[in-house]
């Protein structure tokens, strides 16, 4: 077991109203208004380009709108309430472990919690026979189970996925998958991007579905799977090329 959850304040809901982000006169999302509810499985769709790296992006705060507002229900993004994984892990070039413990020891842990959290989280997520290779060494799949693990230690209440199994086969798909849906167990308020329908209609509870920088659909995923109100995500879903 680990310790609680970073637990106060929330940071969620985070509301978006009216969101657009522009480069220049060009705007790449419009319009975008929704919450993202605390405890849910948030999944964001869309044909490439559509815009959802940068919504991704845009909730996490690495971006800020150009227009809209964006409020976390803390009154104030809370950086160690919230973790992002990439499609392709950044890790340091060190080993498994310290990749682990490195984000922990910039959060001035004590050493000894340190030890104590990163060999609770190897063991957690089979890593330990890795713990001293290189992380930069290791298989896609490990990389990015690695890069998971990393986020879960540090225990957010908001985990942002950007395409996390994209570059993975089905196995490594699978485990990740997993991870996923034990996060989320957790407590973890998930949202995340996928090209996989599969992989969404498995792991989604809500689905956000952007098309030309517009959020045109925010439904639940039962909903949205078995009868999708625009033509756009009927298309998508028939696996119909749309522009
Ligand atoms: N910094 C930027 N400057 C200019 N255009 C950008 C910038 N970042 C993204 N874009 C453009 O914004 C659009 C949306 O990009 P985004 O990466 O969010 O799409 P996506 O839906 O994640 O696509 P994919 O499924 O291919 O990953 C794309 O046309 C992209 O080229």
């Amino acid at each position: 077991m680990r310790a609680a959850r970073d637990t106060s304040p929330s940071v969620l809901p985070l509301s978006l109203e009216d969101v657009g982000y522009a480069v220049g006169a060009r705007p790449l999302l419009s319009d975008v208004s929704l919450q993202i509810k605390s405890g849910r499985r948030l999944v964001v769709m869309g044909a490439n380009g559509a815009g959802k790296s940068l919504f991704l992006r845009l909730c996490h705060g690495l971006i800020d709108p150009t227009v809209g507002r964006r409020h976390w229900a803390s009154g104030e993004r809370r950086a160690e309430a919230q973790a992002m994984v990439f499609q392709r892990p950044v890790l340091l070039r060190r080993s498994v472990a310290a990749n682990l413990d490195y984000p922990l020891a910039l959060r001035r842990l004590a050493r000894t919690a340190r030890r104590e959290a990163v060999a609770r989280t190897l063991d957690r997520f089979g890593l330990t026979p890795l713990a001293d290779r290189p992380a930069r060494l290791l298989s896609g799949g490990e990389q990015q189970r690695l890069a998971l693990a990393r986020a879960w230690a540090m225990r957010p209440q908001v985990l942002f996925l950007d395409e996390p199994s994209s570059a993975l086969d089905p196995s490594a798909t699978r485990i990740i998958e997993e991870m996923v849906e034990q996060f989320s167990a957790e407590g973890i308020t998930i949202v995340m991007t996928t090209h996989n329908l599969g992989q969404a209609r498995r792991l989604a509870q809500d689905v956000a579905f952007l098309h030309r920088g517009r959020l045109i659909e925010h439904r639940s995923s039962a909903e949205f799977f078995t009868g999708p109100e625009t033509p756009e995500a009927r298309a998508f879903l028939a696996g119909d090329l749309i522009w």
